[in-house]
């Protein structure tokens, strides 16, 4: 693999949540594979005052639990520097430009800057606008990116300020929008699976395939993301941007070439193709749920309006499910249905393909519907996997047809490393390949899509917002959604807290 050129990477919101939990054990993954630049400096920025040292300090206690010794974690950490500023101040930046200098001279490293926005996103606007009044938008003696996080936007109109407001700093080649769905491995694998095999692809339509279910439940509640969550729900937090990707990667063409653009060109056009929901088609095509106390289990659930920073009338949804259909010529009649929801029994994101029955019933004694019903499982997390379920003949007397699966997992690979999505996707942003980057152009059509459906949700307060008991599959109602067959409840063999979950 390429090694990256050496460069410094800024990180504005470094004394946040996500630095810690994601972008420093990220980073140190890649130093323990050896993946990083020669030279490297990670520069930590936020209005909290800190010292270099006591940025390495904070930083250790995040460091991934592996078998390193104390020089491998030393060598890490002095990777590490802080540069206390407001950001939100275009006074301060002149101090950021003086210290990347200072650090390029120092360090050895050309003036090659990554920055990775991972500050609140009302500061999306004036940060952009600050590195290029002091000219670190420029790519001259070196190359200047911007990793931006989502939300990109609240809604459709705001997703295109967004990107009109960093178009006016940067150039859409310079600019890397984070999904860290498209960074799991097991998505990418989805290109793969599709695209290198003879046996799948000439039977990925409308001929063949009966409708597609994808899947991405979450044991977990908001936690400690009350205030941010209930201003945002499950469409906006995990749909107009995952699970988008998502249906991207499962209904895309092939592109001409694995490049960013290529791939970019075929996941857009989907999204060009989605047929809209209109808000008057809203309450049947789309279920939005809730999670309510539950008393099922050995401790009490607390419900979502009981949860810290969330409004206790509030009407965010923490569930959906929708049908809808991608009119082209791959598509057209096939029905797409997604799901996505917290406190479910499970976490597990997975996508299924149904197949078409068989044309004639020649072992019409089957008593089991999946026998004629063919799926493959594509599992993202956790065990992930693919899952082929085909029907065979039950040993002895008649023709009575069992379904059987297929199954590979990738654990079974024990020697291959899986690397986080984070890490994947800082490194390819080192490298200067934004495939696995959402594009502005395919954020706003994602928008376009969900946009209605928020609306009507607004305008139609008589929408139900269905009560789920925490721990439950979600409202019963979505089983009315899926008039094709029955939704898959994944993971009959559990651990207590669901996070494991067997193909
Ligand atoms: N946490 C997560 O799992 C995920 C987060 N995201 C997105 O990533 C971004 C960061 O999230 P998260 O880390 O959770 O947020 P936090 O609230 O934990 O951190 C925000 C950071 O921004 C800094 N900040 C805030 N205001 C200013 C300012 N005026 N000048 C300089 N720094 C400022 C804060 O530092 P200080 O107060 O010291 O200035 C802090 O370091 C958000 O946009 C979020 O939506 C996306 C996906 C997942
Ligand atoms: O972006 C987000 O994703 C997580 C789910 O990510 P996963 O990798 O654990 O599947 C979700 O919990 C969070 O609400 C959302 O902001």
């Amino acid at each position: 693999m390429k090694q990256p050129e050496s460069h410094i990477l800024v990180i504005f919101g470094a004394s946040g949540d996500l630095t810690k939990r994601k972008l420093i054990p990220a980073l140190y993954e890649l130093h323990t594979q050896n993946l990083l630049p020669e030279k490297l400096a990670v520069l930590g920025v936020a209005r909290t005052k800190l010292t270099d040292l006591e940025f390495r300090e904070n930083m250790k206690e995040f460091l991934p639990d592996q078998q390193h010794t104390q020089k491998d974690i030393d060598a890490f950490l002095e990777h590490l520097y802080y540069q206390p500023l407001s950001t939100a101040d275009a006074v301060d930046y002149p101090i950021l430009k003086k210290r990347l200098e200072l650090l390029s001279k120092e360090l050895s490293i050309p003036e090659n800057y990554i920055f990775y926005l991972s500050t609140p996103p009302n500061l999306y606007e004036i940060i952009p606008q600050s590195l290029a009044e002091v000219g670190l938008n420029e790519p001259v003696s070196g190359y200047k990116r911007l990793i931006i996080e989502k939300p990109f936007g609240t809604d459709l109109k705001s997703a295109k300020e967004l990107n009109k407001n960093l178009l006016n700093y940067f150039n859409e080649d310079q600019l890397y929008r984070i999904d860290h769905y498209l960074g799991k491995e097991t998505v990418q694998n989805m290109l793969v699976t599709r695209f290198s095999n003879g046996i799948f692809e000439p039977i990925w339509n409308r001929n063949f395939i009966h409708h597609v279910e994808i899947t991405s439940a979450e044991t977990l509640g908001v936690e400690d993301r009350g205030g941010y969550y209930d201003h945002s729900g499950a469409m906006r937090d995990m749909v107009q941007n995952h699970l988008m990707q998502l249906v991207g990667l499962v209904a895309m063409e092939p592109p001409v070439v694995i490049e960013a653009d290529a791939i970019r060109n075929e996941t857009l056009k989907v999204f060009q193709s989605l047929r809209p929901i209109t808000e008057a088609e809203v309450a049947k095509n789309v279920i939005r749920g809730q999670y309510i106390r539950s008393n099922h289990g050995k401790e009490p659930v607390i419900g979502y309006r009981e949860e810290h920073g969330v409004d206790p009338l509030s009407k965010t949804e923490t569930y959906l499910a929708m049908k809808f259909f991608i009119d082209n010529f791959r598509w057209a009649g096939v029905p797409f249905y997604i799901r996505t929801g917290k406190k479910l029994p499970a976490r597990v994101t997975e996508v299924v393909i149904h197949f078409k029955n068989t044309p004639h019933h020649l072992f019409g004694n089957t008593d089991n519907a999946d026998a004629i019903n063919n799926q493959l499982v594509l599992r993202i997390q956790p065990d992930e996997g693919i899952l082929l379920k085909i029907g065979m003949k039950v040993p002895g007397a008649g023709f009575h047809v069992q379904t059987v699966n297929m199954d590979f997992h990738y654990s079974e690979l024990s020697d291959v490393y899986l690397p986080s999505a984070y890490g994947r996707l800082l490194l390819d942003c080192m490298q200067g390949d934004a495939t696995l980057y959402s594009r502005g152009d395919a954020v706003e059509k994602a928008w376009e899509f969900v946009q209605p459906i928020l609306n009507a949700w607004q305008n139609n307060p008589e929408i139900p917002v269905y009560g789920y008991p925490a721990g439950t599959w979600g409202p019963e109602v979505v089983d009315d959604l899926m008039e094709e067959g029955m939704w898959r409840y994944p993971c009959k063999n559990l651990s207590h807290d669901g996070e494991y979950c067997e193909l």
